[in-house]
């Protein structure tokens, strides 16, 4: 049977949720769910309750009402009749609830941010639209403080947002309008967040029992509905969002280097890292040249990333490596694949290296390799970490193992060169692997799954 408004069984009303609509509060959104509509403010009050006191915690306190005319008939307000009814206190404590839920009140500190939510058009779904409105007003009240250093960082730590459900003529049915909500044989109200997790289910069954298999579906149905809620609500704060949650790229990355060896070495090291990981080849650009006129490794190796992130559109990651040794100051530094000129190999940047500190004795030969992870994703963000591994340089070529200047590197502490390790050793103190290591956690900062 067709929705009174002709909407498939899982589709919401349209969602608009406006930022900044009343001027004095610190947090102000409209949020409107179809004919549902709702003002909520988020307010910061510099105290909080008795029970807090001298804690260094916070509260988050919610009030909710309807404006008299905001339904068919006129609604006497409470104010009037001196009272708060039984439905107000529930809804309010509900709210409370589910936004206290996500909030980390310690990192509030001593404040109470209060929560108004006032119904101004009333067609069902009011105390869901209220939570999913009330949660972007709380953020936008704590990024004020947060951005008047008040507080460290924002202590949001899930997006939290509500939708009902129920059976309405023997059927599931997302988001109920008050016409369906009058007539539901089993309604109920589904918070969740952006994890997937419930923080509250209410459910009636009004008019019949429901089955196991209803209050599956209906949970299904909930889930659907509340995604695209929280879609709506990252959409609607943008980049503030973007900094709480972290972006949704996608599981693909690619290694920005030409270097074989290089690539080796990050798949091995970069083994537990949660991604497809493509090479320069797999998406076609093997051999691409990049000009690596940057003045530090930092600098070449956004030049790479950034390259490479924009021809394919995924996530790309890139090392600039060098050596630096103290006794020619810290030479070659980022020249070092070209140190014996353009298009030297290996095997004459050694014997270059090896040459020009023949005088320098053993005690002078300190040095360091150094490497620049940069990764940069393909909306532009970006950002870049150093790794280093401190050692000496030999007077001849000792090992096998490795590439490039491996084998004049003599590690601190292992009085061996990096040609002498296995691989597993070298991926785990180089300073690729170091590097890595930092990347690995700052891109988790910067990346929601
Ligand atoms: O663990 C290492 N063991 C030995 N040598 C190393 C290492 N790490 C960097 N190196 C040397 C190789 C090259 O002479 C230069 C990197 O130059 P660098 O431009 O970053 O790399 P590259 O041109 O070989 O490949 P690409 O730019 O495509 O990533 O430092
Ligand atoms: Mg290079």
């Amino acid at each position: 049977m067709a929705r009174i408004d002709n909407r498939s069984n899982d589709q919401i009303r349209d969602i608009k949720i406006t930022r900044n609509y009343t001027r004095y509060a610190e947090g102000s959104v409209l949020i409107e769910m179809g004919e549902t509509k709702v003002i909520c403010t988020a307010s910061i009050e510099e105290k909080v309750p008795p029970f807090l006191r001298h804690t260094g915690t916070g509260w988050i306190n919610a009030e909710y009402s309807m404006l008299p005319r905001s339904t068919h008939q006129r609604k006497i307000r409470e104010s009037s009749r001196g009272k708060v009814d039984g439905r107000t206190q529930e809804i309010q404590r509900l709210i409370g609830r589910a936004i206290r839920s996500v909030i980390d009140l310690n990192k509030l500190g001593e404040r109470t941010i209060w929560v108004d939510c006032d119904v101004i058009q009333a067609d069902g779904g009011t105390r869901t639209a209220s939570i999913t409105g009330a949660f972007v007003a709380v953020v936008d009240a704590l990024d004020k403080l947060h951005k008047s250093k008040v507080i460290k960082e924002i202590p949001v730590r899930n997006f939290v947002s509500a939708i009902s459900v129920g059976i309405v003529n023997q059927e599931h049915v997302l988001d109920l309008c008050y016409e369906e909500d009058s007539n539901a044989q089993v309604d109920m109200n589904i918070i969740m967040t952006d994890k997937g997790e419930f923080v509250e289910v209410q459910g009636t069954g009004e008019e019949r029992p429901f089955s196991r298999t209803d209050l599956n579906a209906l949970l299904e149905l909930g889930e659907k509905g509340n995604k695209e809620l929280i879609k709506a609500q990252r959409a609607a704060l943008g980049k503030i969002a973007d900094d709480i949650l972290g972006m949704e790229y996608g599981d693909e990355v690619v290694i920005a280097t030409n270097n074989a060896h290089k690539l080796e070495e990050i798949g091995a090291i970069l083994d537990d890292f949660d991604y497809t990981i493509y090479s320069l080849k797999d998406v076609d650009l093997g051999g691409i040249e990049i000009v690596e006129d940057g003045k530090t490794f930092e600098h070449n190796a956004l030049i790479k990333a950034r390259t490479i992130a924009k021809l394919t559109n995924k996530i790309a990651i890139s090392d600039d490596s060098g050596l630096e040794v103290d006794a020619i100051g810290k030479k070659p530094g980022v020249y070092s694949a070209r140190y014996a000129g353009e298009n030297a190999t290996d095997e004459e940047n050694r014997q270059k290296l090896v040459k020009a500190l023949a005088n320098i004795p053993a005690s002078q030969r300190t040095a360091r390799f150094v490497s620049a992870i940069a990764v940069v994703f393909p909306d532009g963000k970006e950002f870049v970490v150093r790794g280093t591994c401190e050692g000496s340089i030999g007077f001849e070529e000792k090992g096998k193992n490795g590439f490039g200047y491996d084998s004049l590197f003599i590690v601190n502490g292992y009085n061996k060169t990096f040609a002498e390790m296995p691989a597993t050793i070298k991926n785990g103190i180089s300073h690729r692997a170091n590097a890595l290591k930092l990347m690995k956690s700052e891109f988790s900062k910067r990346v929601v799954r």
